[in-house]
């Protein structure tokens, strides 16, 4: 499972949470204005936008989970199997395989309401990279520095693009009923709750937080995308970029899934390979991974962004335990 935020300060912070069992070997990636990229269905494009993000990389090609580009938009994909669905090449419309349209959007769109239009008229056909990489389910999750978000989703009925309010995306089930679902917790809060089970009891209120009792905390995208809508919504605002940076971190920690609790085959388990934070804004890229806590940053603007070769970083590293003593 996997869960996606866009926190809003003085900046906008764009991110997810990678939960998976299979290591793909993702590293971070600054792509450069002038790397060239060929479409399957579309004319190659000499320059674009520059992105940073994190990737696959495969034969000098940027297989991007999620990035942002130097105008401020960002874009992850997530888990969408079952309800997803990527269609034949369809004449007279633009046909954009999976794994072109983070970077397709990245290298042309400046906002959310720019890739509305882009999308107007497009398909997200179900061409694979190649026959080790068959297309992946996914939807999308975009978000720009208006701090708006918006969700992209391919199924049998056609492609949907959906408006976010609640800024958050995990997996199944659709879009739409993910946030039906938040009803059942409208009444979730931070505060002491009040007794109106029975009101003329008095009733001894033995903990504090019992406003959150009924939240939900399983591993499942629902209970994901309800708890993070929740802390999300009351996440404070930092004063500096150190303080948004940790609060962005708590948030998608608070959904983070450890090893051993999300078991999806015979003793293989789940589990929260890495979490980003992008400052839509700043073009820099934080990292926290399961095997290091310490947050890590690559900042884009640190790069000569007009050249033509991807620019790659290592993100699994080692712990990094400050001993002091
Ligand atoms: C596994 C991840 C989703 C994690 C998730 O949501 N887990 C919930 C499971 S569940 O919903 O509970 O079942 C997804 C998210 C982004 C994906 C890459 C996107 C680029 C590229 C696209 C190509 O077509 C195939 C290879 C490719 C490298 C992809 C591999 C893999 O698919 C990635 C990492």
């Amino acid at each position: 499972m996997c869960t996606s935020i866009c926190y809003t300060s003085t900046d906008h912070y764009f991110g997810r949470n990678l939960d998976y069992e299979i290591d793909y070997g993702q590293k971070v990636i600054i792509v450069p204005r002038n790397y060239v990229f060929n479409y399957r269905d579309m004319p190659a494009q000499k320059s674009h936008y520059a992105f940073i993000g994190v990737s696959v990389v495969n034969d000098n090609y940027p297989l991007l989970c999620d990035a942002i580009n130097e105008k401020g938009l960002g874009i992850a994909g997530l888990n969408f199997q079952g309800p997803g669905y990527y269609f034949p090449q369809i004449k007279g419309k633009k046909n954009i395989a999976s794994f072109e349209l983070i970077p397709y959007l990245l290298s042309n769109c400046e906002s959310t309401a720019e890739v509305k239009e882009i999308l107007a008229d497009a398909s997200i056909s179900n061409v694979s990279f190649s026959s080790n990489y068959p297309a992946a389910d996914l939807h999308w999750i975009l978000s720009d520095k208006t701090g708006k978000s918006i969700v992209v989703e391919s199924t049998k009925s056609g492609l949907h693009v959906y408006d976010n309010p609640v800024n958050v995306l995990t997996n199944n089930p659709e879009f739409p009923s993910q946030l039906t679902k938040l009803s059942d917790y409208v009444d979730v809060t931070p505060s002491n709750p009040k007794n109106t089970l029975v009101p003329n009891v008095d009733v001894n209120i033995y903990s504090r937080g019992l406003g959150t009792h009924h939240l939900p905390g399983g591993m499942d995208s629902s209970s994901r995308f309800v708890k993070a809508a929740f802390v999300l919504s009351h996440a404070p605002k930092g004063k500096d970029e150190v303080e948004n940076v940790t609060n962005y971190f708590h948030i998608l920690h608070s959904v983070e899934q450890a090893k051993g609790l999300d078991e999806v085959e015979n003793n293989r388990y789940e589990y929260t390979m890495y979490t980003d934070c992008m400052n839509l804004d700043k073009g820099i890229l934080y990292f926290t991974t399961y095997d290091n806590n310490r947050i890590n940053a690559v900042d884009m603007y640190k790069e000569n962004l007009d050249a033509e070769d991807l620019i790659c970083y290592d993100l699994f590293k080692k712990q990094d335990i400050n001993y002091i003593s």
